[in-house]
């Protein structure tokens, strides 16, 4: 299927929030690992939506160049193409984009699919995150109202986060503490500065303890019941039911329990990067592991060029990883879901 069109997306959205499922959102940094992301969606029968990392994207420009806006316009260029082959719609993504690189990523970017709508063609992303964590809610609020106002000309959906996501994002740590739980009063305001849909669609990462990367039982205290507590206040005082289409970061390592309660309270978009990523390594090292002799040059030999051609483990790889975003299917309920059949 073509990458999805602003239509479809939407319709993605809806359907996963009234279906109580939601569609795992996987980062890549690769040709290998998007193709790996594609084939775990169309294995599982479900669209699905596939993201880039300002780090990412930068890493997709080249190593000389690092570049954000060269590799998000190459990655999603590259998706572009080889998504008309797989049965599932995908919609393209930008994850955490901090204040400082607004106008170096997610702006320039927006900017690219605002001309393309101009000219009849669909946005080159289907959404873009801004991440305004770090600076004051009243702060945050504002930039995401103006940001809003161009995603929705440039037929975007924007994601925002109120609240922060604990463990690593973009190379900073961010301490496990109390600020990791979006407050209700949070909430309230957020939907009073965007409101709920009528200035432009959004999705909210509102934290329930969420922690980027993996860790052993016991260090991470997720909170689901915080974002139905955040539902019912904005359902009680705007008159609706469940407003709220939220975001889960830091899915890896995440308890089953957990994730499906989430689900209940409206979260449509789960994003997965760790477990993807050691999914897609573990083959490699025990390719490399089994094959000593065959990738290394030992003692003055030759080594195997079939066992270190990069297309014999990234085949491994691809494979582990389609595996991972087939299993997050599963956790997400979003198997057999995909609208293309
Ligand atoms: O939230 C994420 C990316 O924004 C992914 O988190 P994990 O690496 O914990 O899966
Ligand atoms: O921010 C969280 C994602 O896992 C992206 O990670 P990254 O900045 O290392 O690409
Ligand atoms: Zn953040
Ligand atoms: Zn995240």
């Amino acid at each position: 299927m073509p990458i999805a069109s602003p239509e479809t997306y939407a319709e993605m959205l809806d359907r996963a929030k009234a279906g109580r499922y939601a569609y795992p959102a996987i980062n890549v940094t690769s040709s290998q690992t998007l193709n790996a992301a594609l084939k775990g969606f169309a294995d599982a029968e479900s669209d699905g939506i596939i993201q880039v990392s300002t780090g990412g994207a930068e890493y997709l420009s080249g190593p000389s160049v690092k570049d954000m806006v060269t590799g998000a316009v190459a990655f999603a260029a590259y998706a572009h193409e080889v998504a008309k082959k797989y049965p599932v719609n995908i919609a393209l993504h930008t994850d955490h984009c901090p204040q400082e690189k607004l106008d170096k990523f997610v702006r320039p970017l927006m900017q690219i699919s605002k001309e393309r709508v101009a000219a009849g063609q669909e946005p080159l992303f289907q959404s873009h995150m801004w991440d305004g964590s770090a600076v004051p809610v009243a702060e945050n609020l504002q930039i995401a109202a103006e940001l809003l106002d161009r995603a929705a000309e440039a037929k975007i959906v924007l994601e925002i986060e109120v609240g922060v996501v604990g463990g690593e994002e973009d190379g900073v740590e961010n301490a496990i503490n109390d600020k990791l739980y979006t407050t209700v009063e949070d909430g309230l305001a957020m939907v009073e500065a965007l409101g709920l849909g009528e200035k432009g669609r959004y999705m909210a990462a509102l934290t329930f303890g969420n922690v980027h990367g993996v860790y052993k039982p016991g260090n991470v205290k997720l909170r689901p019941e915080i974002l139905n507590q955040i539902q019912e206040a904005v359902g009680a005082k705007y008159g609706k039911e469940k407003p709220l289409s939220l975001v889960f970061h830091g899915g890896s390592g995440s308890l089953l329990s957990e994730i499906r309660e989430a689900l209940d309270y409206g979260v449509v978009k789960m994003n997965i990067d760790t477990d993807t990523q050691y999914t897609f390594t573990r083959p490699v090292a025990d390719h490399m592991f089994r094959n000593y002799d065959g990738v290394l040059k030992v003692d003055g030999e030759v080594g195997n060029k079939k066992q270190y051609d990069p297309r014999v483990w990234g085949k491994a790889a691809e494979a582990g990883m389609a595996a991972r975003v087939a299993e997050a299917c599963e956790h997400l309920r979003s198997t057999g879901t995909t609208l293309a059949k």
